[in-house]
């Protein structure tokens, strides 16, 4: 008996012919809107087309796909058997940012997708790359000969600076979560009740040199082979994650760069695996579940950096809780995280023609992550939109606007453009205006903010409708003045936190604490994570109602009662919900089932805030 199925016998036996036909093949122009318009330069979805293998070759499987050399369209040749006549050829086309033929070396591909992640991490941003793919099609080959350059990149002393470097590697199997740096410990992937995902119990090692770097990348993936031969080829089941945190000792506030090299689990089973036991289809489901979620993320945080760089906001959703996976890389999906993100990802393709289908399958996958960039008209110059600016016009303005003494423009931005230094990290911003002689911290955090007002501003300008007039709250101006609100104030004043009472700004604000005014506040201890959480330091929160006519049962984000039977104290407290900062620097979401009671003392002012339809986010009024 044939050691191949039916379908294998057949492919082998009219091999000839198949070749035959993809010698005559001609190629068609590939569809229109996924080569003309240029991709994401954020964002990149690439193909790495490993080479046959000896074995392969030698069980006579011709190969079934063919990049193009003159653009990134690869062709996927298939044979289709007729009811009757001549096997025909049964071919289909797909577009990619990159693509990486056999013939590529690991260096290479480290070169054109990878190598610029590193400085973009070092500087506090956020870099994935994913590598997926159909079991056997050179995962693992990638990913692993990836982080070894990437150790080397992080350790030869080349980047500015100091960094202090941690590495963790870990593994997922469904929900469930292995330490690889810590004899595969089981650890839990836990969202607290403040939305922080914990790998509770993952070891993170700190790295100093690259053979250090190496024996973890090496130990975890020899940890992670072992598992699998002892249970059944678990690897290409599961995700691995090696998560590298790159802190900068200058900048203690300021947020981590993160780097993630992530090998996922194979998209399909192998052809020879024919055991599809109710575990395995399960399995199967989850992963597929898991990587369509991805998928669903990748694109929408993709879209919504779009939006950010000035761009239509496109609305997109990122479904990131859907996934333990996604859920682990909350760092990278997250809208509420406005962390800069450039993501990688290479999807892996066996060529032989048995596995057309899984390949064509991870192609076309690909192909819808892809996102490409609307093809806009070039922005006109307006001095109050930062995104219209070019390099020229964005040094102009830091030269002018940056304060004494001014930042140079030359340092902070030597190529970018209004768009590039928007997108640029916040801590690599400020580490630039710091190297200015004489700028302080402060001075760069305001020079910052100055900046990502004016955007924000601009962008809401731009979808205000022109009858609305003003951005400031018109409520509160004109009803301080003693007006009595006209059809048009009163109307907006239903878009804004301000408050209806007349002459509202002659009592100070605890004198007329009322539902729906947001406040800041300063955290005590017990929800100190909020004073930590989100941009900047100042915290916000809106008042519900005050803590003694909430039902006895009734508990906060902490769980801790809020009504409890037993409080006498003198001192007022409220029911508040949090809000939180939105995708976009300067907009915040209202959470409001995350409850948190705040004491009067605690609360410093009043703040305005102003609902834009158009972004769906709450802004501050000045
Ligand atoms: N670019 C390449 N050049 C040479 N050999 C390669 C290349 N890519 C993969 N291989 C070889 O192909 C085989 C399968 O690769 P690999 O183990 O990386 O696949 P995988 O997708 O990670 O599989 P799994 O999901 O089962 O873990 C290995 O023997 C590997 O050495």
């Amino acid at each position: 008996m044939s050691m191949f199925g039916t379908n294998e016998q057949f492919l082998i036996a009219n091999a000839e012919r198949y070749k035959k036909l993809v010698g005559i093949f001609k190629p068609t122009p590939p569809a229109k809107k996924t080569s003309d318009a240029p991709p994401s330069a954020d964002m990149i979805v690439s193909t790495r087309i490993r080479p046959i293998l000896e074995e392969e070759l030698s069980q006579g499987f011709p190969e079934c796909v063919y990049p193009r050399t003159d653009s990134n369209t690869i062709d996927l040749h298939e044979l289709k058997r007729p009811v009757r006549g001549l096997p025909t050829l049964n071919s289909s086309n797909f577009t990619l940012d990159r693509v990486f033929g056999p013939e590529f070396t690991t260096s290479q591909v480290y070169e054109s997708l990878v190598e610029p992640l590193v400085p973009w991490a070092w500087g506090g941003g956020v870099a994935t790359l994913f590598a997926y793919g159909q079991t056997g099609s050179g995962k693992t080959y990638t990913v692993s000969g990836l982080e070894k350059h990437v150790a080397e990149a992080l350790t030869d002393g080349s980047l500015e600076g100091e960094r202090k470097i941690y590495v963790s590697i870990i593994e997922l199997a469904g929900q469930t979560a292995f330490d690889l740096l810590n004899s595969r410990k089981q650890i839990s992937v836990l969202e607290d009740s403040f939305g922080t995902t914990q790998l509770a119990g993952a070891f993170e090692h700190q790295i100093t040199t690259k053979p250090a770097f190496l024996d973890y990348i090496e130990a975890a993936a020899a940890l992670r082979s072992t598992a699998s031969t002892l249970k059944n080829d678990t690897s290409s089941r599961s995700h691995a994650i090696c998560r590298i945190r790159i802190e900068n000792p200058s900048l203690p506030d300021s947020d981590d760069g993160l780097l993630y090299l992530v090998d996922l689990a194979g998209s399909e089973a192998a052809r020879d695996k024919t055991e599809h036991d109710t575990t395995r289809m399960k399995e199967a489901r989850e992963i597929n579940s898991s990587l369509s979620v991805l998928k669903d993320c990748i694109r929408g945080r993709a879209l919504a950096d779009l939006g950010v760089q000035g761009g239509k906001i496109a609305s997109s959703y990122v479904p990131f809780r859907q996934s333990t996976l996604t859920k682990t890389l909350k760092h990278v999906f997250d809208p509420a995280s406005s962390r800069s993100c450039k993501t990688v990802v290479v999807a892996c393709v066996n060529p032989c023609l048995a596995d057309s289908n899984a390949s064509k399958n991870t192609l076309r996958y690909a192909e819808m992550m892809r996102v490409i960039v609307p093809k806009a008209k070039p922005a006109v110059y307006d001095p109050n939109v930062p995104s219209s600016w070019d390099n020229a016009q964005l040094r102009e303005w830091i030269e002018k606007n940056s304060g004494t003494p001014p930042i140079s423009a030359a340092i902070l931005a030597p190529k970018e453009t209004g768009p590039q230094i928007l997108r640029l990290p916040v801590p690599e911003f400020l580490s630039r205006c710091l190297k200015t002689e004489g700028v302080s911290p402060e001075q760069a955090q305001a020079f910052h903010s100055k900046l990502w007002s004016l955007h924000v501003d601009s962008q809401q300008q731009k979808r205000k409708p022109a009858a609305s007039g003003t951005t400031t709250a018109v409520g509160a101006e004109s009803f301080s003045k003693g007006k009595q609100p006209g059809p048009l104030s009163r109307l907006e004043m239903l878009d804004s936190s301000a408050d209806p009472e007349p002459r509202a700004s002659e009592i100070p604000f605890k004198g007329r604490i009322r539902p729906g005014m947001v406040v800041s506040w300063t955290p005590g201890p017990e929800y100190s994570i909020f004073g930590a959480a989100g941009s900047g330091s100042k915290t916000f929160a809106v008042i519900l109602s005050p803590t003694e006519v909430v039902g006895e049962r009734v508990r906060d984000v902490k769980g801790v009662l809020v009504n409890p039977p037993e409080t006498g104290g003198k001192e007022k407290r409220w029911l508040c919900a949090m809000v939180t900062p939105a995708i976009l620097p300067g907009a915040y979401d209202i959470s409001i089932w995350r409850q948190a009671v705040v004491a009067e003392d605690q609360m410093t002012g009043e703040v305005v805030m102003e609902w834009d339809a158009a972004t769906r986010y709450y802004y501050l009024t000045v």
